[in-house]
């Protein structure tokens, strides 16, 4: 086994099966187990769950907001407060995106050299700016394990000559993040952008490689390129990564594209799409997703997923989360979101087993085929 360290994180690369990866990432607050999904928190809150309920679903790091986290409370309160995990009463591993990724989707946003200046509507129309150096600050204050590089994230689709100027725009904001980036028990991961050009993803990665770091993060995608140019972007961008460190993909994803980028090489995901869909009332299963809210579930005596074990699978019937649903309860949410974290983490715990015993291309055939099968 393969062990890596750099700074406060360890990696060590346990088995392969193909460009599969079953590792194991270590920081200060303590181990995750790659192929990894981590659920996303904007608010220091991973919406509808308390902690106790996270860790239930077998959740062994979340995320949580620069961009957020800056407007409220405010990362010097969070400092004050013993930081995220005090503050949160989460003492697991914590990840803080770096706010790029959340101004760039705010209207009226400006680039510059320096940074990205935004209107921040509920201070007045405040100019706010957000710098390399500034997302550093906070994300210090913060105290999150891991921390992200400040970069640079077009949209889909953008021209060459755009595409270009981020990818080395990102690489001078990351050398800069790295000068400013002081806290030893924090690591510092870089992002490769490079929107949909196979020239420009090489590139940047090749340079952010040359940036010593403990991780890196596949950026720029997952924006509405849609899965074959996500899967197509990725083998432009795997093969010049450095194998002995993590590799972060941001914003992924629908099951269906977890396994398939796990294939190509990823150990580390984040999307939001479990937590949402589950507070609009959709539902994942082996079979696939579904709208619990739907009339045909209104007497439906059956769990969300006959497979699953969760507290929800286990007490409530589908019938009864039409209802929570329908009718706008809280309680709908909570039950929701905890299914389908637990669903995403258990099929993160399956794609790591098969991974283990070196039948990872044959679970990736069966699932896709019970999972996309058209007759839902
Ligand atoms: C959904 N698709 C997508 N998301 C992307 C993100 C945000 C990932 N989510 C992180 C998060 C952390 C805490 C709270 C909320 C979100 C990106 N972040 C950065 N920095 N750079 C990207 O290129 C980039 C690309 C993305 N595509």
């Amino acid at each position: 086994m393969a062990s890596t360290t750099t700074g406060p994180l360890s990696f060590d690369l346990k088995g392969t099966d193909g460009r599969a990866r079953r590792g194991r990432v270590t920081v200060p607050h303590g181990v995750i187990q790659t192929p990894a999904f981590m659920p996303v928190g904007t608010r220091a809150t991973v919406k509808g769950l308390m902690p106790r309920d996270l860790k239930a679903t077998g959740s062994e790091i979340c995320l949580a907001n620069t961009y957020h986290m800056d407007i409220s409370p405010g990362p010097k309160i969070v400092k004050k407060m013993g930081g995220l995990h005090e503050f949160m009463g989460w003492d697991k591993p914590i990840l803080t995106d770096s706010g790029g990724y959340q101004v760039f989707s705010l209207p009226k946003t400006q680039l510059d050299e320096e940074g990205v200046t935004f209107r921040f509507e509920k201070k007045g129309g405040k100019k706010v700016k957000l710098t390399p150096e500034r997302s550093m600050q906070i994300q210090q204050d913060l105290g999150a394990d891991i921390a992200m590089a400040f970069d640079v994230c077009v949209p889909y689709p953008c021209d060459y000559k755009n595409a270009q100027d981020a990818v080395y725009r990102t690489i001078r904001w990351l050398e800069r993040c790295k000068e400013a980036h002081t806290r030893p028990d924090q690591a510092l991961f870089g992002i490769v952008q490079g929107s949909s050009y196979a020239d420009l993803r090489g590139l940047s990665a090749q340079l952010t490689m040359g940036i010593d770091l403990p991780g890196y993060a596949i950026g720029g995608l997952s924006v509405g390129e849609g899965h074959s140019i996500m899967m197509a972007m990725i083998d432009c961008t795997e093969p010049s990564m450095v194998k002995e460190k993590p590799r972060y993909l941001m914003g992924v994803g629908y099951p269906e594209d977890i396994v398939e980028a796990v294939a190509r090489g990823v150990d580390m995901f984040d999307c939001v799409i479990p937590t949402r869909y589950a507070r609009s009332g959709v539902a994942f299963a082996r079979h696939g997703r579904f709208r619990v809210s739907n009339a045909r579930y209104k007497t439906d005596k059956y769990p969300l997923d006959t497979n699953c074990s969760c507290y929800t699978c286990k007490n409530f019937t589908r019938a009864y989360l039409n209802h929570l649903i329908n009718t706008n309860e809280i309680l709908g949410s909570a039950l929701m979101t905890l299914h389908n974290v637990t669903f995403y983490q258990d099929l993160m715990r399956t794609i790591r087993t098969a991974i283990e015993e070196k039948n990872f291309e044959k679970f990736r055939v069966s699932f896709l085929q019970e999972y996309l099968a058209e007759d839902k």
